[in-house]
């Protein structure tokens, strides 16, 4: 399956932010320097804001819910980043499960007797 090139580009960044942790000017440097704490701060209040925002009603809504998604996404790469992982990483993984129903995969897991 073809990686997405923004991705990619995405987790460069993130990657040289990671180079010059003391940068003022990076919003990404501020995050790194904050680790998992920082980072997942930001995670946590994003993914409540997608779930609020999935509620709003009409195209307000649904560009909101948008701009929310995109916010929870970022600062997932940053996470992400933060220990040496990178998109591709989670493309693999959902590339692995693609084609497969979550509730054969949650099956086959089930061991006879447990
Ligand atoms: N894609 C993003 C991106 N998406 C969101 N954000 C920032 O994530 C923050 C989101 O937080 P909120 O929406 O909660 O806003 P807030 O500033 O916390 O304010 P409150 O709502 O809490 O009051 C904002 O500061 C956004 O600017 C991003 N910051 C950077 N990037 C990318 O990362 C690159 C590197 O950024 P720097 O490291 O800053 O150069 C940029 O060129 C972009 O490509």
């Amino acid at each position: 399956m073809t990686r997405s090139s923004l991705m990619t580009d995405l987790m460069a960044v993130i990657e040289d932010r990671k180079g010059k942790p003391e940068s003022e000017k990076s919003y990404v440097a501020g995050l790194l320097r904050g680790g998992v704490p920082k980072i997942g701060a930001k995670i946590t209040e994003e993914a409540a804001e997608v779930v609020e925002a999935g509620d709003e009603p009409g195209d307000e809504g649904r560009s909101h819910l948008v701009k929310e998604v995109a916010d929870l996404v970022f600062h997932s790469l940053v996470l992400l980043g933060h220990r040496d992982l990178h998109w591709d990483d989670v493309e693999d993984e959902l590339a692995r499960r693609f084609g497969i129903s979550g509730i054969d995969e949650k099956a086959s897991r089930a061991k006879p007797g447990h």
